[in-house]
């Protein structure tokens, strides 16, 4: 059961930043058959390369099941941009390989709303929101949607994304995407005011989601907290806590999905 239309057995996560891709894939590893996940680097160039595990099983090597979850990580560079741009290359070059993805997953660290969705937690978005896209006007700020442009944002699918919010104990709300990150009390009260029930922000998800989208295919997206959206506090970020919470996040996600650890 995957909640998506068809069993997913091909999953791309994209990450901005290598340290997210390591602890996605080592979570990924510690679930499925050794060889079953690939990282991947298009923001440097690098060459795909299969992801091995910190602690290998001794003995041979199963080889994954035909129908097992295969998943490729890949750090796709900050912002939306970037990860627009380097999540339609992955999925282009898949396609074009006759390996297409099913599941397109959008993760990282990421901003929490207090008191809500505090440091080392998980959110998972119930929509994935353009927060900053659009025209300041004298009135407040207008969405690029109401301006008759596009989407402003992308609704993963159901009932995948509550089930995945459950199995990880996950705060499950919208997650904003923003090009800049939140620095003041004043403008994360204001994106929680235009966004009741927001859980989390970061930068990337409506990038990954816009890509995914245009290829036809379903989103998530897994944030695990490592500030609280607010006045800047850089040194107070506690970014090897929600690396390790990402780690122990994506060691669940297939079970969540139902998919893909059987041995070939
Ligand atoms: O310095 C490090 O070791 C390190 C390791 C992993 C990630 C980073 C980043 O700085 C990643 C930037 C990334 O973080 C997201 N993020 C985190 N908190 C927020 C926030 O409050 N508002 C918006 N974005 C946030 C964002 O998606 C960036 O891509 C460093």
């Amino acid at each position: 059961m995957s909640g998506t239309t068809s069993p997913v057995r091909r999953l791309l996560v994209v990450t901005a930043v290598a340290a997210e891709r390591e602890a996605a894939a080592a979570g990924l590893a510690s679930a499925l058959v050794p060889g079953a996940v690939t990282t991947d680097s298009l923001a440097d160039g690098a060459p795909a390369t299969p992801f091995e595990a910190a602690a290998t099983a001794t003995g041979p090597t199963p080889a994954p099941h035909p129908l097992a979850l295969h998943a490729t990580v890949l750090a796709g560079g900050v912002g939306p941009g970037a990860a627009a741009a380097t999540t339609a290359a992955a999925l282009a070059r898949a396609e074009a390989a006759g390996r297409p993805y099913d599941l397109v997953v959008s993760a990282g660290i990421g901003g929490g709303f207090a008191p809500a969705v505090p440091v080392g937690s998980v959110a998972v978005a119930s929509a994935i929101v353009a927060a900053d896209l659009g025209a300041q006007t004298p009135d407040g700020f207008v969405p690029v949607a109401e301006l008759g442009f596009g989407t402003s944002r992308h609704l993963p699918p159901q009932p995948l994304g509550r089930t995945v919010a459950e199995v990880l104990a996950a705060a499950y709300g919208p997650v904003l995407t923003v090009s800049t990150v939140t620095g003041s009390a004043e403008r994360a009260a204001e994106l929680a005011d235009r966004h009741p029930g927001a859980v989390a922000e970061a930068m990337e998800g409506f990038g990954v989601a816009e890509a995914a989208g245009a290829a036809g295919l379903p989103v998530l997206e897994i944030r695990t907290v490592s500030n609280a959206v607010g006045p800047r506090d850089r040194a107070a970020w506690r970014i090897g806590e929600a690396l390790e919470a990402l780690t122990a996040a994506f060691g669940k996600l297939p079970g969540a999905m139902g998919v893909g650890t059987e041995h070939g």
